[in-house]
This record gives structure tokens, C-alpha cells and sequence, in this order.
């Protein structure tokens, strides 16, 4: 498995206001544990976690013009037009101070990936890929109690058919790249962490720990 090295360039975008970040998107199956384990890199690597999915989420709740749309998508399991999502990405990163970000669920099809690139310039500097099987990940949603009202069997079942569909093709497009870093998400949330961790941490610590 490969390590997450930052450099200048490599794996950074410039976005029109000339700030240079470095970028990892996150994706998996809905419910594979990629909130989950984006809460632990950034305890342990200093990143910023951007979940479009809960920008989604809060752009409901701000009263905005869009927010019936986006609601109705996503209890549909549908993926929301590419220029919403993007300008909510756009933004959180503007306004953090950081400039490390992992982008979680997103890109989730063809058309979120190829108009990021085009409007920000940014490419990743690698995909991490929790790879889960469908039952676990059902048994996971079920039982999340966050009061999500896509987590029901029904649109369950949709999210899990534009996965296969429109968003392993991504995953896909990244690994004939080079760029996927594959952890197996079906074991318990530290073990799992363990994989993600050889992921970031430069080898020589690794060989020092
Ligand atoms: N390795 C794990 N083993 C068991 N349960 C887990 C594991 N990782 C996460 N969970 C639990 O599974 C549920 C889904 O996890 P999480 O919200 O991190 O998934 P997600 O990939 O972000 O899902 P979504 O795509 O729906 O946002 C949560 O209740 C979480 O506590
Ligand atoms: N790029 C994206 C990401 C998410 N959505 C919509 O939000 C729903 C929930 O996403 P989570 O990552 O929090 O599971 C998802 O099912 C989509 O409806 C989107 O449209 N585009
Ligand atoms: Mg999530």
C-alpha cells in the first residue's frame, strides 16, 4: 500500500482565488464507515473533513432556494446536479484555514468528477476506498439512529444500486490511475484504522514505531 506524501504540487489544485490545497476523496458504499473514519484522521493527521453529503445537509436547512431539491434527491438516493455540490465544496474550502481536505462521497458519478476537475483544477493526490460488503453495510444504516431519512430500507436500496452504477465506475477511473489506496472496511472501526493509517503515515515512521 502506498503513503500519502505531501508535496507542492503533486495531487494539489488551485482554486480561482489561487489557494493551493491538497485534496483526498473518500468513497464507499453507503454506511462503509467513511464519516466514521474520516473523524479519525483528522484527530491524527490534521485534516479537514468535508462530507458533501452533510454540506448537502446543511444547505437544506439554511432556507436556501435549492433545499426541496436537494431534499427530494436525496431521499431518492439520487445524486444532485454537480454545480450544487461543487459550489458547497468551493466554499468550505475558501473559507478554511487549512489547506489539507478530505472530500467524503464525493465524487459519486462521472459527472461530479469530470466538472470538479474542470472548475477547480484540482486533482487528488489519492482515493481512499472502503470496500464493504452490501449486507454489512445494510446492517450498518439500519442501525445508525442518526434520524437520517434516507436510511430506510427503501431508499436504502436505491443508494446501494447508483453505487454499483454511477460511482464504482469513479472508483474505477481513479485505480486505472494509480490513485486508489484499497482498505477492507468490513472489520471493526480500529482495525480498520490501522489499514488507514499506513496510508498516511510517511514510511519511516512506520519503521520507527
Ligand atoms: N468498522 C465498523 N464496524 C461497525 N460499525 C461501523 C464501522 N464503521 C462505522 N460503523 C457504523 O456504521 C454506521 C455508518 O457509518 P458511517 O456514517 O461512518 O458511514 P458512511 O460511509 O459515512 O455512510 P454514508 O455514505 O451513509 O454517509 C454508523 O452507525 C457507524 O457508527
Ligand atoms: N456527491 C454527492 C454526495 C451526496 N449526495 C446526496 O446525498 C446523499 C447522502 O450522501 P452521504 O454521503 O451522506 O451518504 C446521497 O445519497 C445523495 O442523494 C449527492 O447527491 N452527491
Ligand atoms: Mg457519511
Amino acid at each position: 500500500m502506498g503513503t500519502v506524501v505531501e508535496s507542492a504540487n503533486q495531487g494539489a489544485g488551485t482554486l480561482p482565488t489561487n489557494k493551493k490545497v491538497t485534496v483526498i476523496f473518500v468513497l464507499g458504499g453507503p454506511g462503509s464507515g467513511k464519516g466514521t473514519q474520516c473523524t479519525n484522521i483528522v484527530e491524527n493527521f490534521g485534516y479537514t473533513h468535508l462530507s458533501a453529503g452533510d454540506l448537502l445537509r446543511a444547505e437544506i436547512k439554511s432556507g436556501s432556494e435549492n433545499g426541496t431539491m436537494i431534499s427530494n434527491m436525496i431521499k431518492e438516493g439520487k445524486i444532485v446536479p454537480s454545480e450544487v455540490t461543487i459550489k458547497l465544496l468551493q466554499r468550505a474550502i475558501q473559507e478554511n484555514g487549512n489547506d489539507k481536505f478530505l472530500i467524503d462521497g464525493f465524487p459519486r458519478n462521472e459527472e461530479n468528477r469530470a466538472a470538479f476537475e474542470l472548475v477547480t483544477g484540482i486533482e487528488p493526490e489519492c482515493v481512499l476506498f472502503f470496500d464493504c460488503p452490501e449486507e454489512e453495510m445494510e446492517r450498518r444504516l439500519l442501525g445508525r439512529n442518526q434520524g437520517r431519512e434516507d436510511d430506510n430500507i427503501e431508499t436504502i436500496r436505491k443508494r446501494f444500486k447508483v453505487y454499483m452504477e454511477s460511482s464504482l465506475p469513479v472508483i474505477e477511473y481513479y485505480n486505472s490511475k494509480g490513485k486508489v489506496r484499497k482498505i477492507d472496511a468490513a472489520k471493526h472501526v480500529g482495525e480498520v484504522f490501522e489499514a488507514v493509517k499506513a496510508v498516511f503515515a510517511p514510511a519511516d515512521e512506520k519503521v520507527a514505531a
